[in-house]
């Protein structure tokens, strides 16, 4: 905990974020350890709490008034309930509650004045995550799992097995609550948790969490390297349009590939896209590839991207008049005007949900 603080400047206001299981309630104890202390290396500290009611379970707003009136009692004031309704959003249940909890959560620590967010992740949640993401394919960027520090999220526990958590508890008298959804077969995370874990701990020796999460402690090292170099390199090709962007095809074509892909993402995101899974950045890509102009290839969150080759540039074929708009000459992501290049180009345009 002191580390976490120290490491984000120790901010003088922080928010804990509770669901009244075991790993976050050790949190807002040892949290409440500094509340009545005053401070943290000196530095002065309050510490106020949340807990979401997702609305999900029955009985879910008892629990979360339970919990917060332990908060009150640890010592943490204010103590918030925020009620949440959670909307689908097509990735899946648990993405959207947790998409609802990290809006309730920054907008109490607005409301608050709190400028850290305490999560009650451990080492176990961790290796889970890596578990998960080698089980579906996941690239570098899942693989290197949670942050300790991400804006004003912070997780001081990261480092901290679950049993430890539930020592704490213990310790402290506390009684946790035993989220059911947990221990669900129906979800992936659960299976991992419950069933898959504990025979690899088995199996393979204890220490296999620890070793997951070193893997990813070492792949955000790698990640942070490769999404700084690609955003430079991204920066240095895009030519910014009126409804969208262009990247010089043969730049592209010539980066390594695991710059390539990203950059692709990247100009992506930038027109206001998600970010694509690696399906649909391999058939993005692929359009480097084909003759003449191709595409377009839809991405996720309304854009497309097709290929406009140079010949059609040339010759004005067959080049759409919504396209044309891309070949105007564009200001770099500088703001220098650049010279179109003797080459294609990749180009990204977002359209809104309305027009389609
Ligand atoms: N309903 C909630 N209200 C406030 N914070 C929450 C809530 N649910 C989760 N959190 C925060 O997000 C963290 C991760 O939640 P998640 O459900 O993934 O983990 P968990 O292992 O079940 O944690 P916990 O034992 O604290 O419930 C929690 O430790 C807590 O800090």
């Amino acid at each position: 905990m002191q580390n976490a603080l120290a490491s984000a400047g120790y901010p003088s206001r922080v928010l804990v974020a509770c669901s009244g299981g075991p790993d976050s309630l050790a949190l807002a104890a040892v949290a409440a350890y500094f509340a009545r202390r005053g401070h943290v290396d000196g530095h002065p500290v309050s510490v106020a709490g949340v807990v979401v009611d997702h609305q999900l379970q029955a009985g879910s707003a008892e629990v979360a008034a339970r919990t917060a009136s332990v908060l009150r009692e640890l010592g943490l004031s204010p103590v918030e309930v925020r009620t949440v309704e959670v909307a689908s959003t097509g990735f899946g249940p648990e993405a959207a509650a947790r998409d609802a909890r990290h809006a309730a959560l920054e907008s109490a620590a607005d409301h608050l004045g709190c400028d850290a967010i305490l999560l009650g992740h451990t080492l176990d949640d961790q290796a889970e995550q890596v578990l998960l993401g080698l089980a579906r394919g996941s690239g570098t960027r899942s693989l290197a799992g949670m942050r300790p520090a991400r804006g004003r999220l912070l997780r001081p526990f990261l480092g901290l097995r679950r049993e430890e958590t539930l020592e704490i508890c213990e310790v402290e008298e506390l009684d946790p609550w035993h989220d059911p959804s947990n221990a669900d077969p129906a979800f992936a995370r659960s299976r991992t948790r419950v069933e898959v874990m504990p025979v690899l701990e088995e199996k393979l020796g204890p220490g296999v969490a620890e070793s997951l999460a070193r893997t990813a402690a070492i792949l955000q090292q790698d990640a942070d390297f490769l999404e700084d170099l690609a955003n430079e390199t991204y920066l240095s090709l895009v030519q910014r349009v009126d409804d969208g962007a262009w990247l010089p095809e043969d730049a592209v074509r010539e980066l390594p590939a695991a710059l390539r892909f990203r950059v692709i993402a990247k100009a992506a995101a930038d027109v206001g896209g998600q970010q694509p899974g690696y399906g649909r950045l391999q058939a993005a890509e692929a359009l480097l590839r084909r003759q003449g102009s191709a595409g377009p290839v839809e991405l996720p969150g309304h854009v497309s991207v097709y290929r406009l080759s140079l010949s059609d540039l040339e010759q004005e074929g067959p080049v759409s008049a919504g396209a044309s708009s891309a070949f105007s000459a564009g200001a770099a992501a500088d703001g220098v005007p650049r010279l179109a290049p003797r080459c294609g180009k990749l180009v990204f345009r977002h359209q809104k949900p309305s027009q389609q």
